[in-house]
C-alpha cells in the first residue's frame, strides 16, 4: 500500500481522474499565512460533469453486492490508516488544528468508513403481514441516487467520510464539494478512495465556487439527494433551493450548547471535561460548549478550577508538538470572537483570563485568540444567542433545574447540551427535559460512528451516524403481491 507525501498533489476528481482548471485556488496555513499548496479551481461546467460521472456509475455500483461494496470501504479505511500519519500534518498545516488532534479526526474518519463497510452487509428490507388472503407486502430499501455531499472546514476529514462512507454502502454514487478552507485533506482521502477498486465515477470531488456548485447541483434532476454540513444560514438557502425538485435533505447545522453543572458535582472532574471539549479545535466545534450553567452554590469554585486550566493551554502553531491549541480558520473569524468578547464585557462579563487576539512574535502572521473565560455572564449579550466559535467559555448562574431548562431550551439551536449531576432521578428529567438532538451526562464526547449524530430544531434534519446515517441514502419501495 501507497504512502504519500501530499505534496502538489492534491486535485479535484472526477471519473476516477484528476481535473485541471486554468483558475487556482491557493490554500493558506492559518498559523503562517503561508501558502501551503494550490488546487484547481472549478465551477458549473466541473460541476456538470461530475454529475454525469455520477449518474452514469450509479447502475453498476447500486447493483453491486452489498458485501462486494463492503470490501471497498475496508480498503479505504486501511489506506486512511496507513496514511494517518501524513493526512494528519496536511490536516493541521491547512485548518491549523494540532497534530494530535488531527490524528484523532483521522481515526475517527476511518472509524466511520470501517463501520459503514461492516453495516452495508446488514442493508435488508421487510416482510409485512398481507392486508388480504394471498397478498405479500416486501419493503425495499433502494438507493437514493447521486448524492451530492457539501462539507464544513472545522472537521474536514471526518464530515467527508461520515457522509461519503453511508452514501457508497447504501448503494449511491457521490458529487462532493469541500470547503474552500480546507479543500486538501478532502481531496487525500478521495484519492486514496479512488485508489482502492472503487469503479470510476462512483466518488467525484470538485473544489471550486460554492454557490455555482451548489446551484448546479439543485437544479439537476439527476441530483436526487443534498447531504449538507455547515453554518444553519446556508442550510437553510440549501432547503429553499432544494424545495423545486423536492430533493431529500440532510442538514447538520450549527448549535448553540449548554454545559449544565449542578451542586452535587467533583468539580476537577467538570471543569476537565468542560475544558477539553470547549477548546478543542480552538473553539470552532459544532457541538462545543457554548454557554456554561453553574448553580449558583458551586459557581465560584468552577469559574476558578476552569480559569486555572485554560489559562495554562499552549497556543501555537498546529505542526509543533507543544501546541494545544491552534489559530482559528481566518481573519474574519478572530474579528467574531473578539466581537463577542468585546461586547460581554462592555455589557458587564468579567474577563477571568485571555480576551485578546494575539498579534506579536510567532503568533503575528496567524489568527489567533487567547484562551478566554468570562463569568458574570447574562443574557442579553450577544454571545448568550449566537455560535461563538471560537475559544471563549462564558460562565453564568442559576438557581433552580426549571429555570436552567427554561433559559436553555430558549435558543432556536438545538444540536447537543450537557448536563453535570450524580442525582439519576435529575438526569432522567433533565435529560428529556431539554430540547436537543443529543445529550452528553457527565462527559461531553458525542461522535461514535454507531451513534446518531444531529440536531432538532434550527440545528437541522436528519441524523448521520448509525443505522440512522445509512437510512439518509435510502428509499423505501414497498411492493404490494397478489400471489394467488
Ligand atoms: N451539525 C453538525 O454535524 C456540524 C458539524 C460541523 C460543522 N457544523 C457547523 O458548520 C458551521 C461552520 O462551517 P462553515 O463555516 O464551513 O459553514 P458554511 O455554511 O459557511 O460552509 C459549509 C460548506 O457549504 C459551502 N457553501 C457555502 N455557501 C454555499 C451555497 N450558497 N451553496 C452551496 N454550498 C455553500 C461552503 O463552501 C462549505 O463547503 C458551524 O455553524 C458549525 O456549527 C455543523
Ligand atoms: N465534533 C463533531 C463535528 C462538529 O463540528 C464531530 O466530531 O462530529
Amino acid at each position: 500500500m501507497l504512502v504519500h507525501a501530499w505534496k502538489d498533489e492534491a486535485s479535484c476528481w472526477i471519473n476516477g481522474e484528476r481535473q485541471t482548471s486554468s483558475e487556482k485556488l491557493e490554500v493558506v496555513d492559518p498559523a503562517t499565512g503561508e501558502s501551503v499548496s494550490e488546487v484547481p479551481w472549478g465551477g458549473t461546467e466541473m460541476a456538470e460533469k461530475a454529475v454525469e460521472a455520477a449518474w452514469s456509475a450509479f447502475p453498476e455500483w447500486s447493483n453491486r453486492l452489498p458485501h462486494e461494496r463492503a470490501e471497498v470501504l475496508k480498503e479505504w479505511a486501511a489506506g486512511i490508516r496507513h496514511n494517518k500519519n501524513s493526512l494528519a500534518e496536511l490536516l493541521s498545516r491547512e485548518q491549523g488544528k494540532p497534530v494530535a488532534e488531527a490524528l484523532g479526526e483521522i481515526e475517527v474518519a476511518a472509524s466511520f468508513v470501517e463501520w459503514y463497510g461492516e453495516e452495508a452487509k446488514r442493508l435488508g428490507g421487510e416482510v409485512l403481514p398481507p392486508g388480504k388472503r394471498g397478498q405479500q407486502i416486501t419493503v425495499l430499501h433502494r438507493p437514493v441516487g447521486v448524492a451530492a455531499l457539501i462539507t464544513p472546514w472545522n472537521y474536514p476529514a471526518a464530515m467527508v467520510t461520515r457522509k461519503v462512507a453511508p452514501a457508497l454502502a447504501a448503494g449511491c454514487t457521490v458529487v462532493i464539494k469541500p470547503a474552500s478552507e480546507t479543500p486538501l485533506i478532502a481531496a487525500a482521502l478521495i484519492q486514496l478512495l479512488i485508489e482502492t477498486e472503487l469503479p470510476s465515477g462512483v466518488a467525484n470531488l470538485v473544489i471550486g465556487d460554492a454557490k455555482l456548485i451548489g446551484k448546479t447541483w439543485l437544479e439537476d434532476h439527476r441530483v436526487r439527494k443534498i447531504s449538507f454540513t455547515g453554518s444553519t444560514a446556508v442550510g437553510k438557502e440549501l432547503m429553499r433551493q432544494g424545495a423545486d425538485q423536492m430533493k431529500r435533505l440532510s442538514l447538520e447545522l450549527g448549535g448553540n450548547a449548554p454545559a449544565i453543572v449542578f451542586d452535587d458535582v467533583d468539580c476537577d472532574r467538570v471543569a476537565d471535561a468542560i475544558v477539553d471539549n470547549k477548546f478543542e479545535n480552538c473553539g470552532q466545534m459544532c457541538n462545543g460548549i457554548n454557554l456554561i450553567y453553574a448553580q449558583e452554590s458551586v459557581r465560584e469554585e468552577l469559574e476558578e478550577k476552569i480559569r486555572s486550566r485554560v489559562a495554562k493551554i499552549m497556543v501555537g502553531r498546529g505542526t509543533d508538538k507543544k501546541s494545544q491549541m491552534g489559530p482559528l480558520i481566518n481573519q474574519a473569524a478572530q474579528e467574531k470572537v473578539a466581537f463577542f468578547v468585546e461586547d460581554a464585557v462592555n455589557k458587564g462579563a468579567r474577563l477571568l483570563c485571555g480576551g485578546e487576539k494575539l498579534t506579536t512574535g510567532e503568533y503575528a502572521d496567524g489568527f489567533f485568540y487567547s484562551p478566554t473565560v468570562l463569568a458574570g455572564v447574562e443574557s442579553g449579550m450577544a454571545l448568550t444567542e449566537e455560535e461563538v466559535f471560537g475559544p471563549v467559555a462564558p460562565i453564568l448562574s442559576f438557581q433552580s433545574e426549571s429555570e436552567v431548562i427554561e433559559r436553555s431550551n430558549r435558543t432556536p439551536y438545538g444540536l447537543a447540551a450537557y448536563l453535570f449531576t450524580n442525582d439519576a432521578r435529575r438526569i432522567k428529567r433533565v435529560s428529556e427535559a431539554l430540547d436537543f438532538g443529543m445529550i452528553g451526562v457527565n462527559g461531553t464526547s458525542l461522535s461514535f460512528p454507531q451513534s446518531p449524530f444531529g440536531g432538532v430544531k434550527e440545528s437541522g434534519v436528519g441524523r448521520e451516524g448509525g443505522r440512522y446515517g445509512l437510512e439518509e441514502f435510502l428509499e423505501l419501495k414497498s411492493i404490494l403481491t397478489m400471489l394467488d
